[in-house]
């Protein structure tokens, strides 16, 4: 694959042909590529496109649930439930209390963020654009009257080395909903741009998000805390600042739930809600709607985007040395291998086929940096499409430079599998950000992140070049790995997986049910043709006689497959069961906790968490969190989202 960028042409005359080979385009309905591809504007256009779905509050508007019934709903669950000593059945934990674990009071806090990089100097949240500065000291403004704590992360608490007694505190609630300050907590929203649907959108930052500081750990790891939902910053442009439980139930859950199925992601160490309501208007009928506002604690290495250099780099002038402090920040606290990058190692990569010019990654840390964005992203995408996982609105300003999932807004997991799934109704017209095109956008966007850096002149077009290079051959490498496994074979063999997709597409099966299912096939060539379903009869559902005999002679092959590789069943089956979750957080699923969270009933949220720590265990008696969404699934609000929450 070879790239041709340059800084004065556009970019992305890209042919990509390996990644959208797998990204099953045969099943796409047509999009222009040139919609995928728009020319790389960045450091040009400062136009503004925002498209972020604006609030009207409506003080006549008619609720389904009530302030009240809510807000006794949730007042009815005493303290005593959140004494996470009755919650933690974990030995480990019982004995690590008062070990080593610390109150709110004690944690370490440190804010190289704020000390190390240039400051707005003013501190209000009238909204308007910040120039030559990385972020805004604010405080959490949101309104509170009685929060409460719907949920927690007890694995979260043991990265900070918090005592999980101190979830039931009664004053808990208050701080993370950010009415009372946590002590040695800094207070501030970050300044970045972005890319929004393949336009530039000019200043975005953190419109709802305040970061509180990073909190060092024992292990000398590095992590920020950050609320969203906690009130205006002068990045909320023309939005509350705000954020409602329904959201917020779906980011907390979600980020837990990619956490335990092994997927790089933001984490969320707690969800309270704050007792006011807060509207929003329904993109299904256009009515508001009041719903329970509610604060959710991020907890990240580090909330860069790629979006954090673009405003700089946008804006040229002086601002492009702010991208290159931000870059050198970064490899300082996050990426201190490259920082440590002897010179003495092996880094000289051939750029093409001619082998004129070869990049050489010690000779410039950017480029080093650059390469391994790019394959972190790479390989986080990889890991999305293994799980069947849709992020839903992957402009640049969601993506991480630490290769997470960032920002769980209209996500959606794979049901019936369909590569033209998005998840987020403002996406339809073209489906951009659909399941099959997140490869591709991830090098769309991994080539404005390069492009970003070009302009402050950071890296070279070669580099620049390379960098996307890596990204294509580390997405392939990593999603034939993934694929593989999920087969349980050593070996990718692109036919098996093509016909396999192929076959899952035109019967909409079940994504996840599916290959958890598969590894019950037995690897024996000698099992009469009309019992090689037996296994899948669960899965594949309502098959005329043509599809079975498609899926018949699939398998037929499978086990051929199967019998090479010289495998046990038994071991066979382990490994698949590792790698196929049982569990994934579908919509309908967070839709049920949300329902009944807006009830006052919060145990929905918290049982739906534990499910979700153990995605890859059969956990008897929980089987119907495995189950097919149900009809009312497909009411509008469920399976499809809007961005404005
Ligand atoms: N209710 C809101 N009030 C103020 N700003 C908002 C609100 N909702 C979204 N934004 C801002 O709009 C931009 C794009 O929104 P997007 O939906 O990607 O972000 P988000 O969900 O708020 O944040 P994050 O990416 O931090 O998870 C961001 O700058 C975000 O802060
Ligand atoms: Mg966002």
């Amino acid at each position: 694959m070879r790239f041709h960028f340059s800084p004065k042409t556009p970019l992305l005359s890209l042919s990509s042909s390996s990644i959208t080979s797998l990204c099953l385009r045969p099943f796409l309905p047509s999009a222009p590529k040139s919609h995928f591809y728009p020319s790389l504007a960045c450091h040009v256009s400062t136009g503004g496109n925002l498209r972020m779905d604006s609030t009207s509050p409506d003080p006549s508007s008619s609720s389904s649930v009530s302030v009240d019934s809510v807000a006794d709903g949730l007042k009815n669950q005493s303290l005593r439930e959140h004494d996470i000593s009755n919650n933690n059945n974990n030995m480990n934990n019982e004995n690590k209390k008062n070990n080593g674990k610390l109150s709110l009071e004690d944690l370490n806090w440190d804010h190289s963020f704020v000390r190390e990089l240039p400051g707005d100097p003013r501190n209000d949240s009238i909204p308007r654009q910040v120039f030559h500065a990385c972020y805004t000291k604010v405080l959490p403004s949101a309104e509170v009257e009685n929060p409460k704590l719907v949920a927690w992360s007890d694995s979260v608490a043991d990265l900070l080395d918090l005592d999980p007694k101190e979830f039931g505190r009664p004053d808990f609630p208050l701080k993370f909903s950010g009415a009372s300050p946590l002590a040695g907590a800094v207070p501030y929203a970050q300044c970045y741009g972005g890319h929004q649907f393949g336009t530039w959108a000019g200043q975005l930052g953190d419109g709802r998000a305040i970061t509180l500081g990073e909190i060092m750990n024992s292990k000398l790891e590095r992590w920020e805390l950050q609320l969203k939902g906690a009130g205006k910053t002068p990045y909320s442009r023309f939005a509350d600042g705000l954020a409602v439980l329904r959201s917020s139930i779906r980011e907390f859950l979600c980020s837990e739930a990619m956490h335990f199925l092994g997927i790089p992601t933001t984490r969320a160490l707690c969800l309270v809600t704050t007792g006011k309501f807060v509207t929003r208007d329904m993109f299904y009928d256009g009515n508001p709607k009041d719903e329970p506002g509610a604060v959710v604690c991020r907890v990240s290495q580090s909330f860069l985007r790629f979006g954090s250099y673009q405003i700089h780099a946008s804006r040229g002038g002086e601002d492009l040395g702010i991208v290159r402090s931000l870059a050198d920040y970064a490899i300082r606290h996050h990426f201190p291998h490259i920082e440590n990058m002897s010179k003495s190692e092996s880094l000289s990569f051939s750029t093409g086929d001619n082998d004129q010019s070869v990049v050489d990654l010690t000779s410039n840390k950017y480029a080093a940096w650059t390469v391994e964005i790019a394959e972190r992203t790479a390989s986080l995408v990889a890991r999305w499409q293994g799980v069947g996982f849709t992020h839903g609105v992957l402009n640049t300003d969601n993506m991480s430079i630490l290769g997470l999932t960032i920002d769980y807004g209209p996500f959606g997991f794979l049901d019936a599998f369909d590569p033209s799934y998005t998840p987020n109704v403002t996406d339809l017209p073209g489906r951009r950000y659909c399941f099959a095109n997140q490869p591709d956008i991830g090098l769309w966007n991994i080539a404005q992140f390069a492009s970003t850096l070009m302009t402050a002149n950071l890296i070279s077009d070669q580099e620049a070049n390379y960098a996307m290079e890596r990204y294509g051959t580390k997405f392939m490498d990593d999603y034939q790995a993934i694929l593989s496994q999920k087969l349980g074979l050593q070996k990718y063999n692109k036919q098996l997986v093509n016909k396999l997709l192929s076959n899952l597409a035109v019967d909409k099966v079940d994504y996840t049910n599916f290959f958890r299912a598969l590894s019950n096939i037995k690897a024996d060539p000698s099992i009469p043709g009309d019992e090689l379903l037996v296994p899948l009869k669960a899965v594949l559902l309502d098959m005329g006689k043509e599809r079975k005999e498609a899926w018949t002679s699939w398998v037929q092959t499978y086990i051929q497959e199967l019998v090479a590789s010289g495998v046990s069943d038994e071991e066979r089956k382990a490994s698949m069961n590792s790698v196929n979750p049982k569990y994934v957080l579908r919509n309908y699923l967070c839709q049920s906790a949300i329902d009944a969270a807006e009830m006052g009933d919060l145990e929905e949220v918290r049982r739906l968490l534990k499910v979700m720590e153990r995605p890859y265990d059969e956990q008897p008696g929980m089987e119907k969190y495995a189950h097919l969404p149900p009809a009312w699934a497909y009411r509008p609000g469920v399976c499809m989202l809007s961005c404005s929450s």
